[in-house]
């Protein structure tokens, strides 16, 4: 994998079976002499949705930043894609990135263009020709159902709306791995549905790979609980009690890994501090 290219499309695709889209190796870093992230290990395989829970000031959304190269760890290695992040130029972190998706916290559209422009940025960097760009904004606007904002600005826009452009933002490029970081932060518990049910729509219909940092807890059972129907156009309970076997959970504690794994096993841990923080 070392000698891929990162500019080749399929990130997944291109990896050698067994290898992880995400690898943290014991991963420390600190601030000001305050460590934020302690020790941390931990693997996202293919088609995964990792869900980031645990008490503010924990350090998720410094994990989310390490994983896109936008900070080096301390000591410790990341590996996205196969491919040691610490190792890269900027050149090929940028290429790397492209392969990335990255829904912000609180939007972070750019106010002083239209939802089309948001939404096409990464094509307008890539040099994508306006035809082409317009076609695929339709396209990923549509996935958010939002065709009909296209030519509004972002003060125009519903806090929901923002975030939903957000996410059609991310997805434009068709990503092999999508960082949610906190999509429904601030939102209504009824947006926040809305939005839940467009990440699992995502995580059905593409099976890309994705990390998702949430502080509704409600929001991480109804993924791991739900999937998206094709025939009704809208999210379910998975029958029977079903849960999502791709949907698995890193919860991180003042820096440090206090769990990692599937939604059975956290729902039936008896460690004292992981039932109080989920009840
Ligand atoms: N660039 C930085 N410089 C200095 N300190 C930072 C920096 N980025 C994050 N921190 C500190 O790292 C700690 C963890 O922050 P982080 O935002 O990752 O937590 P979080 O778990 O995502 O919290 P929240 O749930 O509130 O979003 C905080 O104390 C924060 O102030």
């Amino acid at each position: 994998m070392a000698s891929a290219s990162l500019s080749e499309k399929g990130m997944v695709e291109s990896m050698a079976p067994g290898t992880p889209v995400v690898e943290f190796e014991h991963v420390s870093i600190g601030f000001d002499g305050h460590e934020v992230l302690r020790d941390v290990s931990f693997r996202v395989e293919p088609g995964e949705t990792r869900i980031l829970l645990g008490p503010a000031g924990g350090g998720k959304s410094v994990l989310m930043k390490l994983t896109n190269g936008l900070m080096m760890p301390d000591s410790g290695s990341i590996r996205v894609f196969g491919r040691c992040l610490q190792e890269m130029t900027e050149k090929e972190l940028f290429e790397m990135r492209a392969h990335v998706g990255m829904v912000f916290q609180e939007s972070a559209l750019f106010d002083s263009l239209n939802v089309e422009d948001n939404v096409a940025y990464r094509l307008h960097e890539e040099h994508v020709s306006e035809e082409e760009s317009h076609a695929r904004v339709v396209e990923a606007l549509r996935f958010v159902e939002l065709e009909k904002a296209i030519a509004k600005f972002p003060s125009e826009l519903s806090g929901g709306m923002r975030r939903r452009v957000s996410i059609a933002r991310a997805i434009i490029t068709k990503p092999d791995l999508l960082l949610y970081d906190s999509p429904t932060g601030g939102l209504d518990p009824i947006t926040s549905t809305t939005i839940i049910e467009l990440v699992v729509k995502q995580r059905d219909v593409s099976h890309a790979t994705a990390l998702l940092i949430t502080h509704r807890l409600q929001d991480a059972f109804t993924l791991a609980t739900h999937r998206w129907s094709p025939t009704k156009s809208a999210m379910e309970p998975i029958p029977d009690h079903g849960l999502d076997p791709g949907t698995k959970f890193l919860v991180i504690n003042e820096g440090s890994v206090v769990f990692d794994g599937g939604t059975l096993e956290l729902t039936g841990s008896t460690d004292p501090w992981l039932r109080s923080y989920l009840q």
